[in-house]
């Protein structure tokens, strides 16, 4: 093996520079298939995943001749101990293509599902009612007359979010399930066992530990468990509020007044955040609303707009402004005349220039923060990209889903919509702080279990915990005993639920929401410190911060040339570099006052014997 030092230096800026023109070819061809999803497409993105891959397992050869071990400079250390870690290019190439094209199926299936009208599934009664239980037969006979139009975005989307109609809601909650998550079970298990293969090949004993490598320290599982541990109690409480208030909507017919939540009747088609319930359950009615959605539309924001309002709060912080390209490249809206992967994505084209955005916009406030999202993906790849290739990444995956986060709980606050003009009067009152939290923990209380339990049940999928004769029950084990929601219909082993989430068939990790809903928070504790607020943190704004921005350029151009454990050193002054549950109790600490009080006489949790438990077939 190769010690010379000064030959591995030299070896890296060649990598560099050719991993850069190589990314950037495979990023176009990824772009394309995505924004038209046609065979054509796909052949090509397949094709240069293979180009990609030969070249990863070429530099990966040449990297593992050196005795990088022992060489004295910390960062070329760094460097070779992400370059001699090959990934899914490790197997075979006919498993590699295999694996790929069983992605690239999946993902297919998922962007293009459809389902069919909801009344084009019922018969009605000789008495002119709709007969609700011949939609749940008419889906074996196939009833004729039912073309599958609707796709999940904006459709489904919007009809999960403003339907409340139970039976409307169940049905949509049902034959998505069986357009999208059953037709692609079987490929699931299979690529699972290719991406065990590949991981073993690495060196890890199964996909789960690979991913878990990402946060690069020991105990990561731990880790995590640990802070759900501390924030499942506040969870608790919400959860037994807004249950409380669905009875009052439904009847406990339809909710059990102490059992889990019905999943379809949280206006999200995975329960996975609750704002789009806001209306039934805000606790004072009346009060100020921060769903400015009705402002958006009055307002006439298009997508556009809405862009635009969201690179000024960066900029208004000193940060990056969006490039001129990103206008000019980035797919906002939905197309008309082809088929896309909507599911919104932020792309780096790896040359320090060309920056995109792909994303179906609506003109909801759940799309301006999405907006905000994507668009913090965006900043944190501006912001590093003078780091070498290989540094181009977030501190850890949670540090990059946290950032446009941060800046919407700025621009989420009532005083901060109101300087916009998406908001009236705002008064000060303690209802509106209560109804502002409230909203707040719609999001991102709500999403804690859900962004908890993903990636729990993918760990025990890899690790042969999880096997297909109880894939979907382990599912709805962790969805009963973790979220305390249950399915509207019974569920067995024929159906696949869990795919029928994005990030399954797209084989995206999750648990990084869950880590950005932790670290967010302590980000926004330590701007607003630095931008000199003073008060409660939930009504903190830094917009307009130039120490707030100055602070968080220092962090995040880092990118992953130090751990992250240092990152969030800079962060806080060296006050803490662990994740830290603090700064989000904090935040939401008047509304878990609150809602002790509210929930006095109520049952916090849920009975497991109440959920329609799984029918075995
Ligand atoms: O999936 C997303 C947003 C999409 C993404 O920006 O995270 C996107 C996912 C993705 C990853 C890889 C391929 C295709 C899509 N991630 C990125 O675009 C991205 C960009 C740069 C670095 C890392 C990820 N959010 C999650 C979690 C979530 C729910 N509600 C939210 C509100 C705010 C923020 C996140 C969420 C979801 O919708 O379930
Ligand atoms: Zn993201």
């Amino acid at each position: 093996t190769n010690t010379n030092e000064a030959e591995a230096i030299d070896f890296l800026g060649r990598y560099d520079r050719e991993a850069g023109q190589m990314c950037n070819k495979f990023m176009e061809a990824s772009w394309n298939y995505n924004t038209n999803v046609t065979d054509f497409n796909k052949r090509v993105m397949l094709q240069q995943q293979m180009i990609w891959s030969d070249f990863h397992r070429t530099k990966w050869n040449e990297a593992t001749n050196f005795a990088w071990k022992n060489f004295t400079t910390p960062t070329v250390r760094r460097m070779f101990s992400f370059l001699t870690v090959l990934g899914k290019a490790a197997l075979p190439r006919d498993k590699l293509k295999e694996l790929t094209g069983l992605l690239q199926e999946m993902k297919t299936t998922y962007s293009v599902a459809k389902i069919c009208r909801y009344d084009a599934r019922l018969r009605r009664l000789p008495s002119g009612d709709y007969d609700y239980d011949a939609e749940f037969e008419a889906d074996d006979d196939n009833q004729i007359g039912c073309i599958p139009t609707l796709p999940l975005e904006p459709h489904l989307t919007q009809m999960m979010a403003n339907s409340r109609d139970p039976d409307e809601l169940r049905y949509l909650w049902r034959a998505w399930r069986e357009a999208a998550g059953k037709p692609i079970r079987q490929k699931y298990l299979r690529f699972v066992e290719l991406s065990n293969e590949a991981a073993r090949l690495n060196g890890f004993s199964d996909a789960g530990e690979y991913w878990r490598s990402d946060y690069e320290i020991d105990g990561f599982r731990e880790e995590v468990e640990e802070l759900w541990q501390k924030l499942s109690p506040l969870y608790q409480q919400l959860h037994a509020y807004v249950r409380a208030k669905l009875v009052e909507k439904y009847g406990e017919e339809v909710v059990p007044r102490r059992g889990p939540i019905p999943a379809h009747l949280l206006g999200n088609m995975w329960a996975q955040t609750w704002t789009n319930v806001l209306d039934i359950t805000i606790p004072y009615p009346g009060r100020t609303s921060v769903d400015v959605t009705n402002a958006l539309r009055i307002q006439g924001y298009s997508p556009l707009a809405m862009f635009r309002l969201a690179e000024e709060f960066f900029t208004s912080l000193g940060l990056e402004p969006m490039p001129q390209t990103f206008w000019q490249r980035s797919m906002i809206q939905k197309p008309t005349d082809r088929e896309v992967v909507c599911h919104a994505s932020a792309w780096d084209f790896c040359n320090g220039r060309d920056y995109r955005i792909k994303q179906c916009t609506e003109v909801t406030m759940e799309h301006l923060v999405t907006t905000h999202h994507e668009m913090g993906h965006i900043q944190y790849d501006l912001l590093y990209r003078n780091q070498p290739f290989i540094f181009r990444d977030g501190a850890n995956p949670g540090f990059h889903e946290a950032v446009g986060d941060v800046l919407a709980l700025s621009a989420s606050t009532p005083r901060h919509l109101q300087s916009v003009g998406l908001l009236g009067n705002v008064d000060d009152s303690y209802e509106t702080d209560i109804n502002f939290l409230f909203a707040m923990a719609l999001d991102k209380i709500a999403f804690l279990p859900f962004g908890y339990l993903m990636d729990q049940w993918r760990w025990e999928v890899f690790s042969g915990d999880t096997t297909s004769s109880n894939l979907n029950n382990r599912w709805w084990e962790l969805r009963l005993g973790v979220q305390g929601v249950s399915p509207p219909v019974p569920r067995t082993e024929e159906d696949f639920d869990p795919g029928a989430k994005f990030h399954v068939p797209a084989n995206v990790p999750y648990v990084r929401y869950f880590v950005s809903f932790v670290v967010q928070f302590q980000f926004h504790a330590e701007l607003c410190k630095a931008a000199g607020h003073e008060g409660p943190l939930h009504r903190c704004d830094i917009y307009r911060s130039v120490k707030a921005g100055r602070l968080l350029r220092n962090v995040l151009s880092l990118g992953k040339s130090r751990p992250w454990t240092e990152a969030l050193s800079v962060l806080t002054s060296g006050r803490t570099n662990k994740l830290d549950v603090e700064p989000i109790l904090e935040y939401f600490g008047p509304l878990r006052t609150w809602l002790e009080s509210q929930n006095r006489g109520e049952l916090i949790g849920w009975r497991e014997n109440e959920a329609i438990v799984l029918q075995v077939t």
